[in-house]
């Protein structure tokens, strides 16, 4: 998809018609035919039952409060969900019940694991964790020896109802009991990411930024793009946002702070409420956001958060002092090459998807590295601000 195939940019007043997040089908745990057909990335969701699993998808890719969560019904089949959002935010998650067995004959592990590209495991962090600690032993040995490309990814979970201190340590005492487990498995070199998540804050976002990003070969260009356009433009931080979900699929390599990522969340889902409300022009009218469409917020303390849209589904958020926005012109000049940039990412993607599909000998990085220095030179010749 390139942005010009998309001349209308996304429809927000349509949103919750047209964003669906495609099939949503359940699979029983044997019906494996059409789970080898798919190649997408698979992104697992396992853990002990009641962990949080059901919630943490629903919440971050279906828009579903966390209040309601308190009603989901305990998962008992694995239940498989398409993401195709976006270009580059194209995945599967496997929400899998709670009571997992793997010596069980029907669980096909090779299936499975497999085709998996990032393995989430859940733990409640307000229940006692030793079990939850056996469990992902046994599934990191699991499915390691499957495949060893899987990325581990522990969501140490439910810590709103923790203080400070607590949450540190369950943090610190989980992370050397899991890596010790591990050490005795003779499994010492695999890594395990952690992250502490609520579904109550913005930190599930921010962890699934994080686990998504790593399925993205292209995150690399897209970082190198964004350091360009904020050195260029006297930005001090920007976001590429997934709109729907809200995770960010790249930023440029300054630290995230977690009070940036909640000010741009917050942004963009006020100019989605306000475009739904105030948006459409009359009744016929069905898309409210063009490439035309920004929007402007001057915080109280000298910031500025300005959205541009970069295609259908990704929009960029920068923070920037107020004073460096005096040069409004350089910075949408700036934007304007990176949006153009992006787009030959997207087209580069596809070339090399196709690619990959008429000889399996196809390798996209085989292409990714001229392409990558021909968008960066295009951008670095912009005129920097003073
Ligand atoms: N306090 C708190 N509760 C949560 C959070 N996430 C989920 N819950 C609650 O935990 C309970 C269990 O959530 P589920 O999503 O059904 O758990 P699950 O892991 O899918 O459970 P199974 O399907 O049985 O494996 C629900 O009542 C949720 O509201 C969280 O971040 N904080």
């Amino acid at each position: 998809m390139s942005y010009q195939d998309e001349p209308g940019g996304y429809d927000v007043g349509s949103f919750p018609k047209d964003f669906s997040y495609g099939p949503f089908e359940q699979n029983g745990d044997g019906d494996n035919s059409s789970l080898q057909d798919d190649h997408k990335p698979r992104i697992l969701l396992m853990g002990l039952r009641r962990s949080g699993k059901s919630s943490i998808q629903k919440v971050v890719f279906h828009k579903m409060s966390p209040n309601e969560t308190l009603f989901l019904e305990s998962t008992n089949k694995i239940v498989k969900d398409d993401i195709n959002n976006s270009s580059f935010v194209q995945f599967q998650i496997w929400d899998f019940p709670g009571q997992i067995d793997f010596f069980d004959p029907t669980f096909d592990s090779d299936t499975i694991f497999g085709g998996c590209g990032a393995l989430v495991f859940v733990i409640d962090a307000q229940d006692d964790y030793m079990d939850a600690l056996n469990k992902l032993q046994l599934t990191v040995t699991k499915a390691y020896r499957v495949n060893s490309n899987i990325k581990f990814e522990v969501f140490i979970h439910k810590v709103d109802g923790l203080n400070d201190d607590y949450k540190m340590e369950s943090q610190r005492d989980i992370h050397q009991r899991a890596t010790d487990d591990l050490a005795d498995a003779g499994l010492e070199h695999v890594h395990l990411s952690f992250h502490l998540t609520s579904i109550y804050d913005h930190s599930i976002f921010e962890a699934f930024s994080k686990v998504v990003q790593k399925l993205i070969p292209q995150l690399p260009t897209l970082e190198n793009l964004l350091n360009i356009l904020i050195s260029n433009s006297g930005i001090e931080k920007a976001f590429l946002f997934d709109v729907v979900s809200k995770i960010y699929i790249a930023t440029d390599s300054s630290p995230v702070d977690m009070q940036s990522y909640e000010l741009c969340c917050d942004m963009i889902d006020v100019v989605i409420d306000i475009s739904c409300i105030y948006g459409m022009v009359d009744e016929t009218e069905t898309s409210t956001f063009n490439s035309q469409s920004s929007s402007l917020i001057k915080l109280n303390n000298g910031t500025v958060l300005y959205l541009r849209e970069v295609n259908k589904f990704l929009a960029l958020v920068c923070i920037l002092r107020e004073e460096n926005f005096q040069k409004q012109g350089v910075i949408d000049y700036n934007f304007l090459c990176f949006r153009d940039a992006i787009t030959q990412v997207f087209e580069l993607r596809n070339k090399c998807q196709n690619l990959e599909d008429a000889s399996p000998m196809g390798t996209p990085e085989a292409t990714n590295g001229p392409l990558d220095s021909t968008i960066s030179g295009s951008l670095l010749s912009q005129t920097p601000l003073p």
